[in-house]
C-alpha cells in the first residue's frame, strides 16, 4: 500500500479529530442525563459513583485526545481508533445503565448510537462483534442485577429488553456496514476516475507537446514561437527590449545534395543542440521552418544580442559533424533586431528577415542588424 502524502495525512487526521469532537457531544449529553438523574433522585448509586462517571468519561477521552493530537494513533492499524473508542463507550454506558434507575430503558438505545459512529470504518464482521459485545455487556448487567438487585426488574421485562436491544443492534450493524460498503465503492470509483483523469491529462500534455514541438530538432515550432513571443511582448515593461534573431544555415541545399537528406537532418539537430547550449534558461530558440531558426532573447540590448548570435555562429562554424566528412563545415547567416513594448511581432520579424537577407548578400557566415535596431 502506498503511504499517503503529508498533506493528505493531515487532512485525514483533521477528519479523525472532527469525528472525535462529535463523539464528545454525545458524552456531554450523557453527563447532562447523569446530572439530571442525580438531581431528580433517579440515580441509584452513591455521590462518588455519580462523580466517577464524569471522571472516567473525562480521563478516557483525554487519553484519546492525547493520542490524536500527538499522532500516536497513526501507529495503530486503524488510526481512527474506532474499535477502542467504541469499546470504551460501550463499557461506560453499561456502567451508567447499572445506576441510572427508571429511565434506563430509554437510554438503552445509546448502544445503537455508539455503534453508528463506526458507520464509515467498521466491516460487517467488526460491526457484529461490537454489537455482540454491547449485547453481552447488557446481558451481564441483567444477570448481575438479578443477583445483587441494584434496581428492581423482573426476568420477563429484562429478557424483553435484551430481545429488543438485540434486534436494534442487528439492524444498526446491517445499516452501518452497508454504509461502509457504499463508501468503499464510492472511494473505488473515485480512484478509477482519478486514474482516467490522470491518463487524459498526460495524453493532453503529449498532444500539446506534439502540437508545439518540431519533431526533428525537438525545438518549439513556428506556431509555438509566435504565441510565446507575443505573450512575452505583452510582459515587456517601458524601456525594456527583447532580442530577435532570424538564422538561416548557409548553402544547406548543397549538404543535402552532397551527403543526403538524413545527413542534412543530423546537421539541423546539431545546430539545435549548439543553439540551446549557448542560450540562457529564459531565452528561446525555435525552428521557423526548413533550415531557418529564430531566437528570442529576454530583456537584452543590441550588443548582448549580437554577442550571443555571434557565439552561436562561431560554435556552428567550428563544429565537426558526425554525419559529414571532417573537412566539411557548416555556417549560418543571421539578421537581428530589437523588440520594444507594444511592437508588432510580424513587423519585427520582417526587419530581422531584411537584415538576414543583407547578411546573405554580404557573403554569408555573418550577423547583420537591422538599421532600426540602432535608433
Ligand atoms: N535535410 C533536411 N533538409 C531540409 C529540411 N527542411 C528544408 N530542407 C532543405 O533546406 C534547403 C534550403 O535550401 P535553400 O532555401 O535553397 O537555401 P540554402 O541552400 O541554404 O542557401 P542559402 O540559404 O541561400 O544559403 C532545401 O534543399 C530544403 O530541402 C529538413 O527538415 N531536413
Amino acid at each position: 500500500m502506498t503511504e499517503p502524502d503529508p498533506a493528505q495525512q493531515a487532512r485525514y487526521q483533521a477528519l479523525r479529530l472532527q469525528r472525535f469532537y462529535l463523539a464528545q457531544a454525545t458524552y456531554l449529553i450523557s453527563y447532562v442525563v447523569i446530572a439530571a438523574a442525580w438531581a431528580s433522585g433517579n440515580y441509584l448509586g452513591t455521590h462518588a459513583m455519580a462523580l466517577s462517571h464524569f471522571v472516567l468519561g473525562a480521563v478516557t477521552q483525554l487519553v484519546f485526545f492525547f493520542l490524536f493530537k500527538t499522532g500516536l494513533n497513526l501507529r495503530a492499524r486503524d488510526p481512527s481508533l474506532t474499535s477502542s473508542q467504541t469499546i470504551v463507550a460501550l463499557l461506560l454506558l453499561t456502567y451508567l445503565l447499572a445506576y441510572i434507575g427508571e429511565i434506563r430503558g430509554s437510554i438503552l438505545v445509546a448502544y445503537c448510537l455508539i455503534l453508528m459512529f463506526g458507520a464509515f470504518q467498521m466491516s460487517r464482521r467488526a460491526y457484529l462483534l461490537h454489537a455482540m459485545l454491547a449485547l453481552g455487556c447488557y446481558a451481564a448487567l441483567v444477570v448481575i442485577n438479578q443477583q445483587v438487585h441494584i434496581y428492581p426488574q423482573t426476568l420477563t421485562s429484562a429478557s424483553l429488553e435484551l430481545f429488543v436491544l438485540a434486534c436494534f443492534l442487528l439492524w444498526v450493524s446491517m445499516v452501518g456496514s452497508y454504509i461502509r460498503e457504499l463508501r468503499d465503492r464510492l472511494l473505488q470509483r473515485h480512484a478509477t476516475l482519478q486514474q482516467h483523469q490522470q491518463t487524459l491529462r498526460s495524453m493532453m500534455d503529449q498532444l500539446q507537446n506534439l502540437a508545439s514541438t518540431d519533431a526533428l530538432t525537438d525545438l518549439p515550432n513556428r506556431r509555438h514561437f509566435i504565441e510565446e513571443a507575443q505573450r512575452r511582448i505583452t510582459l515587456l515593461g517601458q524601456g525594456q527590449t527583447m532580442g530577435l534573431a532570424l538564422i538561416d544555415l548557409d548553402h544547406f541545399k548543397r549538404i543535402n545534395d552532397l551527403y543526403g537528406h538524413s545527413a542534412g537532418d543530423k546537421v539541423l539537430q546539431d545546430f539545435a543542440h549548439i543553439a540551446r547550449n549557448n542560450l540562457r534558461g529564459n531565452d528561446m530558440v525555435a525552428r521557423f521552418g526548413g533550415e531557418e531558426f529564430v531566437l528570442l532573447l529576454d530583456r537584452c540590448d543590441l550588443a548582448t544580442l549580437h554577442h550571443c548570435v555571434e557565439r552561436i555562429r562561431q560554435g556552428l562554424a567550428s563544429h565537426s559533424f558526425d554525419a559529414l566528412p571532417d573537412t566539411v563545415k557548416c555556417t549560418l547567416s543571421a539578421g537581428i533586431c530589437l523588440i520594444h513594448p507594444e511592437d508588432s511581432l510580424e513587423w519585427r520579424i520582417s526587419q530581422a528577415d531584411e537584415a538576414l537577407y543583407r547578411a546573405k548578400r554580404e557573403g554569408r557566415n555573418c550577423t547583420r542588424a537591422h538599421e532600426a535596431a540602432y535608433a
